[in-house]
């Protein structure tokens, strides 16, 4: 019988730490905080000089918060802390200025449809294939880090600019983010802790310029040809943002609310699924024999041909894989909400301005909902038995109104890319090597992802 594989991940330390190590463990990652009852707590509180915060982990408290809509809106400690990456914009604005900018929003993802975007995700993919063929000559490791970074960048720059992001702007792009997400969190570590955050606020602002920069000139070129000379412009998600009308005053979006909100869809867009094909690969360096399965089924469903949309609907094994990658490492791991009015829940009085936060780590790693937790195993989304849970306690692109706008695209895209590498290599992880999970904006691995590639001929 083969061996179910446990990837890695902090082990929490039985007992509750004190304030100063939870701040230390806390610095660099969430997810290093917590406790052994932390994943079984039906709800927790936690007091912290700046802010007392709860964390909601009984399935239906979880599944009243996000689908309560505008009575848990989204907290200002996370808009505050996404300023200056994504300004207001549609995943941190709230209420009736959410509404309005989903409405004006809305019609740019169309062009995020899966028939019209599989065929640039397949032409990224092949773009990544060759690079990783590249990198892997010598025959030594490669990080897949950044590389999945600028095949997920790529891929959403297509469909938002109609046009291919080379290696200079990659580089630029995966460099700043992880500047930006190691001052960002240490900013909103020191609000929690009632401490001054201004330095690394400050500094977050460099980060994220950076980024802006690599768009801005299209962006500002392209808004001054609709509005100034009255250009058509390229059908694409830019083009209609530049078109899109409030719904009630018609006015359009300024060039600087279209900036905030092309950064704001390529960075969920890209930023998330980068953090899951990483992980994804890397599991299946550990697990020949599930690698060995789904090489096997890409085979028999695709043989040598180009990927579509109807071959990939047919691979349930990648499909689970899918699930599975994001069930034990969902990208965006923690969703704090505020509380608008006091409200009891269970045992607990939450005052109004209170952080309410709902855990897909947590929740998804909770054994009282799944069997083995912490082990990767595809296959447990076969098992009727567990269909239920599948439905309660995997949450990983949200629920109720604020749902992910781009889960299809980006299961299309995951299951793309994993198809495309894994029918050309055999992966593995080299010898004595075991990446540690990192929690910021999203999960990462703290000191790249090295894996080894071979050729399959
Ligand atoms: C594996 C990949 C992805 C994961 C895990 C993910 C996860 C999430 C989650 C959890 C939320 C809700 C946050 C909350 O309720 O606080 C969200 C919202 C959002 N996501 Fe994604 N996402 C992914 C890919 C994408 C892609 C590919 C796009 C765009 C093409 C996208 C665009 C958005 C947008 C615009 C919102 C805000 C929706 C709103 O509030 O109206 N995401 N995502």
């Amino acid at each position: 019988m083969t061996e179910i594989f446990t990837p890695p991940y902090p082990r929490p330390p039985r007992n509750k730490r004190g304030l100063v190590k939870r701040f230390l463990r806390g610095w660099h990652s969430w997810i290093h905080v917590l406790f052994d009852k932390s994943y079984t707590m039906k709800m927790g509180e936690i007091r912290l000089p700046g802010r007392t915060m709860y964390i909601a982990n009984e399935l239906p408290l979880v599944d009243r918060i996000l689908r309560g809509g505008t009575a848990f809106p989204k907290h200002s400690e996370l808009v505050r802390n996404l300023d200056p990456l994504i300004g207001n914009s549609v995943f941190s604005a709230n209420g009736a200025d959410w509404e309005s900018q989903r409405a004006m929003v809305n019609p740019a993802f169309a062009h995020t449809a899966l028939g019209r975007s599989m065929p640039l995700m397949v032409a990224a993919a092949d773009d990544l294939v060759a690079r990783i063929e590249a990198a892997a000559r010598d025959g030594g490791p490669v990080d897949i880090d950044p590389m999945m970074t600028h095949v997920a960048a790529d891929i959403i720059f297509r469909t938002l600019f109609s046009q291919t992001l080379d290696a200079e702007r990659s580089n630029i792009i995966h460099t700043a983010f992880g500047r930006f997400q190691r001052l960002a969190h240490s900013a909103s570590m020191l609000r929690l802790y009632g401490l001054p955050a201004g330095w690394f606020e400050k500094r977050s602002k460099g980060p994220a310029r950076a980024i802006h920069d690599v768009f801005r000139p299209i962006v500002e070129a392209r808004y001054a040809g609709f509005h100034g000379r009255g250009e058509a412009g390229t059908r694409d998600i830019l083009q209609s943002l530049i078109e899109a009308k409030h719904p009630e005053t018609g006015a359009h979006f300024t060039c600087e609310e279209v900036m905030e909100q092309v950064s704001t869809i390529f960075l969920a867009g890209h930023e998330t699924s980068a953090s899951t094909m990483t992980w994804a690969l890397y599991m299946l360096g550990e697990c020949g024999h599930i690698q060995t399965r789904v090489r096997e089924e890409v085979a028999r469903l695709a043989g040598g041909q180009p990927l579509t949309g109807a071959m990939l609907k047919d691979m349930g094994q990648l499909r689970n894989i899918f699930k599975e990658t994001l069930r034990l490492y969902p990208p965006v791991s923690f969703l704090p909400r505020e509380v608008t009015c006091p409200v009891d829940m269970r045992d607990k009085h939450l005052e109004a301005g209170a952080m309410l936060v709902v855990a897909p780590w947590l929740t998804q790693r909770n054994k009282d909902n799944w069997a083995c937790p912490h082990a990767f195993d595809p296959d447990r989304f076969e098992d009727p038995a567990n269909a239920e849970m599948a439905k309660q306690a995997w949450f990983p692109f949200g629920r109720g109104p604020r749902v992910c706008v781009g889960a299809g695209f980006a299961q299309q895209e995951v299951m793309t890319v994993i198809a495309s590498v894994v029918r050309r290599f055999a992966i593995s992880v080299p010898a004595g090597f075991t990446p540690e999970p990192i929690s910021r904006l999203t999960i990462r691995p703290r000191t790249g992802m090295p894996l080894l590639f071979t050729p399959i001929s």
